[in-house]
């Protein structure tokens, strides 16, 4: 909900250069109106159209208890994949059973944590995993629901960072069939696991729906083979997220139906052809639902102009709120927030303020001209942004504003000096 007025940024109705005064800067600034529309249209082209389906939102992409809270509100489901999200939840009352746990290695004390609150499903993502849960709930003499992520053996269109879905990943379990078969039967006859189904999450930012569709044919193949082989029908498949967003011009973003819809009509297809119910389809959308609704504001310090080569303008952040172009060369948008009007006159270099030539978030943008003490806006950093921020060069980790229709609510008070050294001591030896 990006506007302007007179001269000045507004975003979801609230003056930008007034929140940066009022709270200080680096800023995530989200717009709940934005957050809301994105659930929105997840109900209504998913959840609304198709029944039995669910969304879990991918908490990673942004972990906090009010985002919880909207989460909850807006009917969605929650994907948390640490003990520290799942924790997050708890504290944000967020219903059991509505919760999934995804993970490549998952600690015994988060899956006793999982077991204990009683979350909906965990998706086994590791060869000794089932072991784990197996110990955990006999212990606690329980049984949950799991499903297995598959590495589909898929390529896809992204920064090779953030792609997961190709043999050669750290994520899933194998689909040699030594490997995958025996995880099935050891799933359909354990006595503290109820086996649901599949998972495949393929990869992240993706403008193309091809490798979501062939990981597809790969989990309908198991669904198949669980049916011949083991008269045992699979109940639910996790097609996962990935679903891609707006960062600049390079970004062609589709629409949510043109990944859901050949994705439902394949499997309602399927499972006619061989004559089971259709299982429920769950999808894991993180970056789509919160990254276009964040803004980041920062102050600008130090200018530098090397003539002729290149003009850096610094700002009172970097990649330690935001370290998604140093480390995927990831490109974003931005703009002077006091001065939308004027004419983009100067090409800069938006760098941070860590010690590292690479603390770069835009390189070669045409800007107003910048002046110290201006404010600096960057779109689209809801996700990844906030739930990477680091704090290198002992940087404290900036606040977090709500701001919904001109009203403005804290959400994640900023980091203090004496919050970062609190865990620290000094040994006697020391003093
Ligand atoms: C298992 C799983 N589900 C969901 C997501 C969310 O992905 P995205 O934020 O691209 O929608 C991820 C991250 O890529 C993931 O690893
Ligand atoms: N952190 C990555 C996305 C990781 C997705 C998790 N599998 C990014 O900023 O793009």
């Amino acid at each position: 909900m990006i506007g302007k007025k007179n001269n000045t940024l507004y975003i979801d109705g609230c003056n930008a250069v007034k929140l940066a005064q009022e709270y200080g800067t680096p800023l995530y600034v989200y717009s709940e109106s934005d957050i809301v529309g994105k659930c929105r249209e997840i109900r209504e082209c998913f959840l609304n159209k198709y029944p039995n389906t669910r969304a879990a939102y991918a908490s990673k992409a942004f972990s906090s208890l009010a985002m919880y809270k909207i989460i909850e509100r807006e009917g969605l489901c929650l994907d948390v994949v640490s003990g520290g999200e799942l924790y997050t939840a708890i504290k944000a009352n967020f219903p059991a059973e509505k919760i999934e746990f995804n993970g490549n290695n998952k600690l015994f004390s988060e899956i006793e944590l999982a077991v204990d609150y009683g979350i909906g499903r965990i998706i086994v993502d590791g060869l000794n995993e089932l072991d784990l849960i197996e110990q955990v709930c006999k212990r606690k003499k329980k049984k949950i629901n799991i499903l297995y992520r598959i590495t589909p053996e898929v390529e896809s269109d992204s920064h090779d960072y953030i792609v997961t879905g190709k043999k050669d990943s750290k994520f899933g379990i194998p689909l040699d069939e030594d490997v995958i078969s025996y995880h099935i039967e050891k799933a359909i006859q354990s006595e503290y696991v109820n086996f649901l189904g599949f998972h495949f999450h393929v990869g992240s930012q993706l403008h193309d729906n091809t490798s979501h569709l062939a990981a597809l044919e790969t989990s309908l193949k198991l669904v198949e083979q669980c049916k011949k082989q083991y008269n045992y029908t699979i109940k639910e498949l996790n097609v996962g997220g990935g679903f891609g967003i707006r960062y600049n011009d390079e970004d062609h973003k589709k629409p949510y139906p043109y990944f859901l819809e050949p994705i439902m009509a394949r499997i309602e297809e399927f499972s006619q052809q061989i004559g089971i119910e259709r299982p429920a389809v769950v999808i894991e959308p993180g970056r789509s639902i919160v990254g276009e609704a964040g803004t980041t504001l920062h102050t600008i310090g130090s200018i530098k102009n090397i003539k002729g080569i290149r003009k850096y303008v610094s700002i009172d952040g970097g990649m330690t709120d935001n370290i998604r172009p140093a480390l995927y060369q990831a490109k974003y948008e931005g703009i002077m927030a006091n001065k939308m009007g004027d004419s983009k006159t100067e090409k800069v270099t938006i760098c941070g303020k860590c010690c590292e030539s690479g603390d770069i978030l835009i390189k070669d943008i045409n800007i107003a001209h910048p002046e110290p003490g201006d404010i600096f806006a960057i779109f689209s950093t809801g996700a990844y942004g906030y739930s990477m921020a680091s704090n290198y060069n002992k940087n404290n980790i900036p606040a977090v504003v709500l701001v919904n229709k001109g009203k403005d609510y804290l959400i994640v008070k900023r980091q203090t000096y004496d919050d970062m050294i609190r865990n620290e001591l000094i040994p006697d030896s020391l003093k």
